[in-house]
């Protein structure tokens, strides 16, 4: 910055923008080159203040050394059958990356078939995913470094293990999908561009082209399968059917729940795929979501939104593609959530609903939708399946809470089948009944019942006292449904917490109507559910709005942001995680673009109005003023972050430092913690991930003043 001070101001002066009229000033635009010293200095000097703040919290070591030792417990992922193998992932508890495992049958000793651990030293390179081919002959699986969202596809023989020397790079939010004759896999890369494209940069992902890569060839000779030259946005994603005769491709243009649906007859091909394939376009618009479940020779199965924002099984003969022919095989639920339908066993379908935020699981009859029974399921989530049409058992995984993680079987083949438990992990340490779980319905701003799960102590006294964990997503349709958190138990075991999630709208829990109440003109809905969340447990008797600490990330510390802006005297503490915080330019970096099915965009003027009234940026005061305090806020972002750059919280925290950092009434610590070799958090390492709870919860313990408690 000394070396150049002319730039530095002119940065700073020149940067105001012109949005339809209405001027907004942006100066701390030039946090927006992760490249510049004057970035690099500042992200210094702010890790410079927050480390050892971290560092030195009462709790950290405790905390540290409690979730080392409870987070070591062993992980399995449901088996997968493949060939004549079984294949599952497993982690001994804490290695910084699950490792999978292959083994002759069920009880079979097993064998490392692939362990990301040996890629580096720091757990930092991870199998984002892998994919066998049909009869086992080869394993595709694609590497990420750092967090990134960038993928680089390898290839092993899977019998000797060996490495083939095909590589696969810019792969990115990519399909991976072998024909069943194992000669080539379908998989979507973009164009190459200036720069770097290591996750450091913040360039948009435009042009997604799909490929079909031939086993033993170079990747410049791959096969173009599939672009949209007049449509940038378009993300492609391809499968391959169940008989492996249809390739179906599905195309989306953003992150809302419909896409395109073409096909094309393999098998039609004269001389194989040797280019831009002859698609048939069976649905050819972005009026809703249909996604491929199975085909019985030219009748497809497909889950779909059209006319059922809960969702529904239909039917299409591919020889009478026209809607008018179209079949309902299982109607749209009156209150429930169809989630997840897989077909197993040959003729059966495997179907989730969501009711109420808890998963259920229930056999269909595939020819003719009628139901056949239930399978036994407590109060949690789905986690992980494993099943196949031409498999007759298969196998599920349930979390909750407090559960860890059971494995259960079933096998159709049997007279009379039951699910039977495979696999229980036992943790250690934590005993579930010392812990209860209450679902309570709580009433938003204007009315709506918003559900909300409380984790807490058994018997615990409605005295005030106890403080709370409130998290929050409400965004994308993704629902936040029970799951296992050892952080969370510690909160509650060590800093006598109590967890509180809340189903704002945005989310899916009640299917799409949930998701539209809380996206574009109506995404105050988020922000006043979670705050009533907040107002409920205290009018409860609960706790007291200083106990209260919130905490999201990504969409969901957008919501944060937003709500310490809002109402700064509700929190105690808030804790941001990668959020989206310049809701005027997000769609500018990489895979932005996207959301804007969510948020809407600052270029359309109806929708830069909704945008500018709950902007994290653009709502803080923009200099020191007597206004209310604000709550301790820890802010995390991470240097390759390629999903929310970390130019959103930058820029945020230092309009939060300058404005309310320097009020006369502040406080409360106003920190950013900017991780390294790090990312949005698919892929994290567990050491990394176990530090960053670890300082979250020492912060929140610090802030609020709390003591660890054996
Ligand atoms: O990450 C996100 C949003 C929320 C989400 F919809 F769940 C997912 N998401 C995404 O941005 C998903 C990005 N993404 C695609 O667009 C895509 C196309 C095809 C295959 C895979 C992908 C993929 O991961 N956000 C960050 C903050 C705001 C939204």
């Amino acid at each position: 910055a000394n070396s150049r001070p002319w730039l530095t101001l002119a940065k700073i002066l020149c940067l105001v923008d012109d949005y339809h009229g209405v001027k907004i000033s942006d100066p701390y635009h030039w946090l927006e080159d992760p490249d510049s010293e004057e970035t690099k200095m500042f992200v210094e000097q702010q890790n410079k203040l927050t480390m050892p703040f971290l560092e030195q919290c009462a709790v950290k070591e405790q905390f540290h050394q409690r979730l080392t030792e409870l987070y070591n417990y062993p992980k399995y992922s449901c088996p997968y059958k493949r060939g004549k193998r079984y294949f599952y992932f497993h982690n001994e508890g804490l290695q910084n990356q699950d490792a999978l495992y292959v083994q002759d049958s069920l009880n079979s000793p097993a064998s490392v078939f692939f362990d990301p651990n040996t890629l580096s030293e720091d757990g930092t390179v991870a199998l984002k995913m892998g994919r066998l081919s049909e009869e086992c002959e080869y394993f595709a699986y694609g590497l990420s470094s750092a967090g990134s969202d960038w993928v680089t596809v390898h290839f092993l023989k899977a019998d000797d293990l060996t490495k083939l020397p095909d590589v696969l790079e810019r792969v990115k939010f990519s399909c991976l999908a072998w024909t069943h004759d194992a000669k080539g896999i379908f998989y979507n890369c973009y164009p190459r561009q200036d720069g770097k494209a290591d996750g450091t940069e913040t360039t948009t992902n435009l042009n997604q082209k799909l490929y079909y890569h031939v086993i033993g060839t170079s990747q410049s000779e791959d096969i173009l399968v599939a672009e949209f030259p007049d449509n940038p946005k378009w993300h492609s994603s391809l499968t391959v059917s169940d008989d492996g005769r249809y390739a179906v491709l599905s195309i989306t243009e953003g992150c809302e729940p419909v896409n395109r649906l073409w096909y094309c007859d393999l098998q039609q091909l004269p001389n194989g795929i040797t280019g831009l394939l002859p698609w048939v376009k069976l649905v050819d618009t972005f009026e809703a979501q249909y996604t491929y479940i199975t085909n019985e020779g030219t009748v497809f199965t497909l889950r779909t939104n059209l006319d059922a924002p809960r969702y529904r099984l239909i039917t299409i003969d591919l020889q009478k593609p026209e809607q008018t022919h179209w079949k309902t095989l299982i109607p749209q639920h009156e209150k429930d959530v169809l989630g997840f339908v897989e077909c197993v066993n040959q003729r059966y379908l495997l179907v989730n609903y969501v009711h109420d935020v808890k998963d259920i699981l229930q056999l269909y009859e595939l020819q003719s939708g009628k139901l056949i029974r239930d399978l036994p399921l407590d109060v949690g989530t789905v986690v992980g399946l494993s099943c196949k049409k031409k498999h007759p058992d298969f196998f599920y995984k349930f979390t909750s809470f407090t559960t860890p993680g059971i494995i259960y079987h079933c096998d159709l083949s049997q007279p009379d089948p039951e699910p039977t438990i495979f696999r229980q992990v036992e943790v250690k340490g934590i005993n579930p009944s010392d812990y209860q779980t209450t679902q309570v319905f709580y009433p938003s701003k204007d009315g709506t019942k918003i559900p909300m799960f409380l984790v807490h102590a058994r018997g615990i006294e409605r005295d005030g006292s106890h403080p709370v964990f409130l998290y929050g997503y409400g965004g994308f349709e993704n629902s936040i449904q029970p799951y296992y958190n050892t952080a969370y138990l510690l909160f509650i075991r060590h800093l006598g917490g109590i967890l509180a999630v809340a189903n704002i709208r945005g989310g899916g829990e009640y299917g799409q109507t949930w998701h539209k109440a809380g996206t574009l003109g109506n995404k105050q809905n988020c922000f006043d559910d979670f705050q009533c969340a907040a107002e409920y447990l205290i009018q409860e008797g609960y706790t007291t709005a200083s106990r209260i600490a919130i905490n999201g990330a990504s969409n969901g510390g957008l919501l944060v942001a937003a709500c310490v802006n809002q109402r700064p005297e509700l929190f105690g503490c808030a804790v941001a995680e990668v959020g989206v915080m310049d809701m005027l330019k997000f769609h500018k970096f990489t895979i932005g673009h996207a959301w804007t099915t969510d948020y809407g965009c600052a270029d359309d003027p109806e929708q830069f109005k909704w945008l500018i009234k709950y902007s994290p940026l653009h709502n803080l005061p923009q200099t020191p003023r007597d206004g209310t305090p604000y709550p301790a806020m820890l802010l995390l972002t991470a240097d390759h972050d390629d999903r929310v750059v970390p130019l959103h919280t930058l820029k945020y925290v230092a309009t939060l430092q300058h404005g309310v950092g320097r009020s006369p009434g502040q406080t409360q610590l106003l920190l950013v913690r900017v991780d390294t070799c790090s990312g949005h958090g698919a892929g994290k390492p567990t050491a990394k991930a176990i530090l960053e709870d670890t300082h979250i919860f020492s912060f929140i313990a610090q802030t609020l003043k709390l003591s660890w408690r054996e």
